[in-house]
């Protein structure tokens, strides 16, 4: 039976991610309130949401569900998407200088089976001047994103140097989501 991929997400990079990809996909909405999940472990908290996201979506034989999330963790401290220019502002001040972790959960499942991982890397920011930073929360790009900052857009600017996959940073590991999407009998579409 031919394998359809269901993106349980709302987040525009996902979507983007999987078509360069050329992994076709069809849009089912969530809504869990992510304000439920209390764990402080990154790892832990990024692996309960993305699971979360996922585990109630409704589905249908052949269909293979994809979830996750994006968080940012510095010393001991998560990092989500900021709520005001204030929020944005401290989380990037803690992270200039210095190196941060970004962790991405994805969770898969179909009626048969289902695997969770989650993808680690580290991004070193140069030390960010009050000038720059007063300009950029002022910007939109910070607003929805973990971490406050976007690596793929006007926050490249931040970035002296990463350790891992840059695609775990925009919100989705897909070279391994690839990989585990075989054994789920779904693959790159071959272009004529
Ligand atoms: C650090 C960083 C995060 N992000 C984004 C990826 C995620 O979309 C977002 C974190 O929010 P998430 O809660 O992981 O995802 P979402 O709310 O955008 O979408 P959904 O829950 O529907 O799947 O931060 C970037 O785009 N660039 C970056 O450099």
């Amino acid at each position: 039976m031919t394998k359809q991929l269901i993106l349980a997400s709302s987040s525009p990079r996902r979507q983007e991610l999987l078509q360069q990809v050329h992994i076709p996909f069809s849009l089912r909405k969530q809504n869990f309130d992510e304000s439920l999940i209390t764990e402080t472990d990154p790892r832990k908290k990024v692996e309960q949401l993305a699971w979360n996201k996922g585990k109630d979506v409704p589905i249908e034989d052949g269909e293979v569900i994809l979830s996750s999330d994006t968080v940012v963790s510095y010393q001991g401290q998560i990092f989500e998407k900021p709520n005001s220019e204030e929020e944005a502002r401290a989380m990037m001040e803690a992270m200039s200088g210095d190196v941060h972790e970004v962790m991405t959960g994805v969770y898969i499942r179909s009626k048969e089976k289902a695997v969770l991982f989650t993808e680690t890397t580290e991004v070193e920011f140069w030390d960010i001047n009050e000038e720059d930073l007063g300009w950029y929360v002022k910007t939109q790009d910070p607003y929805d994103k973990a971490g406050a900052y976007g690596i793929q857009s006007l926050g490249a600017m931040f970035v002296k140097r990463i350790n891992g996959d840059y695609y775990t940073v925009m919100g989705l590991p897909i070279s391994r989501v690839v990989q585990e999407l075989k054994e789920f009998s779904i693959s790159p579409v071959p272009t004529k």
